[in-house]
């Protein structure tokens, strides 16, 4: 059995904001890092051997793996971060209040931005403190490759390209993976490898700092379970239909 664990960022200082972060680089509260060494906890308690772990360029989800890895003892498995797995990039949203947003464009619209598929927000200016060409960490990046406002669908085309090239091979060949990502990467992981329709996926959501393991048929990525690890924080997972 090869088991693969998807893991979104513990609680960040922007969700207990409740403000549209997308690229923005904010860090864990104290309570994102308790989830993370629950999480911890929770890995430790069944034993699970990783070979592996993936992570984007963004410390939400860098120190929840950094901090899972701790506690379990595991921090010499390779790690690789990509600016690809990062969360979806929220646009000229990114910063505001999501209530305050509603109370401007109202709940539908506001709904529309977040949930939709191929809807994607209002594009970044780029004199927007938060336009991607002003963060170094993106600065061997060609220009045009940075994301300036991004659906859903464009997360999945920026994600999974990444995913089935670099990680995949890895769960082929065998090995334990976790991925330490965010709602909307994990959305894009969750869609391919269950097969989930365009207009069911944004419907999922990923808990903050609870690992989602999931099992799957030696050589292949034929799911044969998945839960969350957290059950008292579990949310709906797609119906495993290729056991
Ligand atoms: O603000 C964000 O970047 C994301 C994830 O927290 O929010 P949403 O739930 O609206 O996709």
């Amino acid at each position: 059995m090869t088991q693969l664990i998807l893991i979104r960022h513990g609680q960040s200082q922007w969700n207990l904001e409740n403000r549209f972060t997308g690229f923005h680089d904010i860090g864990l509260t104290e309570k994102g890092v308790a989830e993370a060494i629950k999480a911890a906890e929770l890995i430790k308690a069944e034993g699970i051997m990783l070979d592996v772990g993936f992570t984007s360029f963004q410390k939400r989800a860098i120190k929840t793996l950094w901090l899972t890895l701790e506690g379990i003892d595991q921090m010499y498995i390779p790690v690789t971060k990509n600016w690809l797995l990062n969360e979806r990039h929220y646009g000229a949203l990114t910063g505001l209040n999501k209530q305050e947003t509603r109370d401007k464009h109202g709940d539908e619209q506001v709904h529309i931005w977040r949930r939709s598929f191929d809807v994607p927000p209002p594009q970044i200016d780029e004199t927007s403190e938060f336009h991607p060409s002003k963060d170094p960490k993106y600065k061997h990046i060609a220009p045009e490759l940075l994301p300036t406002g991004e659906s859903l669908k464009m997360t999945c085309e920026r994600v999974l390209p990444y995913f089935n090239d670099q990680i995949v091979p890895h769960l082929k060949a065998g090995s334990n993976v976790m991925i330490s990502a965010h709602g909307n990467s994990l959305r894009a992981i969750l869609k391919s490898i269950f097969d989930v329709p365009d207009d069911k996926i944004p419907g999922f959501e990923f808990p903050t700092g609870n690992p989602l393991l999931i099992d799957m048929k030696p050589g292949t990525l034929d799911i044969t379970s998945a839960r969350y690890m957290d059950e008292s924080r579990a949310k709906e997972l797609p119906d495993v239909a290729n056991v």
